[in-house]
């Protein structure tokens, strides 16, 4: 990466601005999962070690620019407090003078979370002004949000304009894993495509056929491919508009000889829940008004041979409805496969894959669980991530 590291700079005894992510799920004032906090870690401690002022900021849910009491970042204190072993202090608001005042009590080696800043209009708007104040409380800039890189807002690119900045150490990670997988791949090179956001995926479609050896689909979005093959889908989820892309890929795949492993069968039920009536169909047999929620065994079969035989393999979206244990098998099977190929290196992206496989006890099992969802998939469309981009140079 060109782009400095927190290691390159002298932050002792600075106040350090670094911005995380601590978008996570929450319950009734608790933290549900706290893999997001764990994995800034390295960045506070390492900042906290060097004798700087950590100053921490982030965003929590969509509050739209106002003050939301459900969206306070207060429960994250408490857990990063726990985590680290030591009192983090938590701002009221994410700047003026109040915080200010907090700052200049701040001993090297402190930490403060600052309050959620969607809570202020500027924040997504990138406003130059909420930049300035953000900047104001800091010497240096740190960014550590891999899983908001890809948004341009003021506590993720403004700020960068006026302050020295560099990339924590969750972002280099993220960056130089992810960086690998795409341009030096070991191969086969598999990718599995899967979840419900057809619109967001197809992008990363296209750029991965140009990548990979292997391109398994599965989940929601697989019926689109599933139409453009001519098979009926009943009521499975389908985004008529994107048929005849889901075609164009299909072609293009065959053209660059990558193979493109489409589900054979599938689990399909009359209702969206988990007491539905259900069987298992060929594809091409799904009934007109039940829909498909899961891969079948056949498939699942399949898909576990392809990963058993990858070198490298990077899994973006479940294969089924997971969450209702009548759906989950298809999405078990592949992380089960990822757990079992010991010499594949595994990539897991997006929050609803990680949460599968955390779900299913296999977190530890995987190489690498990114902490980004939208951010790993621009990346790995190839888009400039904005929050990397505004870094100062090596
Ligand atoms: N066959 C299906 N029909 C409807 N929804 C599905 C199906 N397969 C998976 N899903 C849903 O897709 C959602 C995850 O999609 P998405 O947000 O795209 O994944 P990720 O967060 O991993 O990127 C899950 O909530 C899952 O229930
Ligand atoms: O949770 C996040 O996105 P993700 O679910 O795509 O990983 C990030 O914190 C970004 O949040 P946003 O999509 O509200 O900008």
């Amino acid at each position: 990466m060109n782009k400095k590291s927190v290691k390159d700079i002298d932050v002792k005894g600075k106040r350090v601005f670094c911005r995380v992510d601590f978008n996570v799920p929450m319950k009734d004032g608790n933290v549900t999962d706290d893999t997001r906090v764990r994995a800034a870690l390295p960045t506070i401690q390492y900042l906290a070690d060097q004798g700087a002022k950590v100053i921490l900021a982030s965003h929590l849910g969509r509050p739209k620019g106002q003050v939301n009491e459900e969206l306070r970042l207060t429960p994250v204190a408490k857990r990063l407090s726990e985590l680290m072993g030591k009192d983090v202090k938590k701002a009221d608001e994410a700047y003026g003078d109040a915080v200010q005042s907090q700052i200049a009590e701040m001993n090297e080696g402190d930490v403060l979370l600052l309050e959620n800043v969607r809570f202020y209009p500027g924040e997504e708007k990138n406003d130059p002004e909420l930049a300035k104040e953000f900047a104001a409380l800091a010497d240096v800039y740190v960014n550590d949000a891999f899983g908001a890189a890809h948004r341009a807002h003021a506590s993720t690119e403004g700020i960068a304009q006026h302050l020295p900045s560099a990339a924590g150490l969750l972002m280099e990670k993220e960056l130089q894993v992810l960086g690998k997988a795409l341009s030096n791949p070991d191969r086969p090179f598999t990718a599995i495509i899967g979840g419900a956001k057809v619109k967001d995926k197809i992008g990363v479609i296209d750029n991965l056929l140009e990548k990979v050896d292997n391109l398994i689909i599965g989940g929601g979005l697989a019926y689109t491919f599933v139409k453009a093959q001519g098979h009926e889908v009943g009521k499975s989820l389908l985004e008529e508009d994107k048929i005849d892309l889901a075609k164009s890929f299909m072609e293009k795949a065959k053209e660059k000889g990558v193979k493109f492993y489409m589900p054979v069968d599938v689990v399909v039920a009359d209702d969206f829940s988990e007491d539905a009536n259900k069987k298992t169909v060929a594809i091409n047999e799904i009934p007109s008004d039940w829909e498909a929620l899961d891969i079948g065994p056949k498939t699942r079969e399949v898909y576990t041979d392809v990963i058993k035989n990858s070198k490298l393999v990077i899994w973006n979206g479940p294969m089924g409805v997971f969450e209702l244990d009548a759906f989950a098998n298809g999405t078990k099977a592949v992380a089960q496969a990822l757990a079992d190929a010991k010499d594949t290196y595994s990539v897991i992206g997006g929050g609803d894959s990680a949460a599968a496989v955390e779900k299913f006890n296999l977190a530890d099992q995987m190489s690498h669980i990114s902490t980004g969802g939208g951010a790993s998939l621009e990346f790995m469309e190839g888009k400039t991530l904005p929050g990397v981009a505004a870094l100062d140079d090596k």
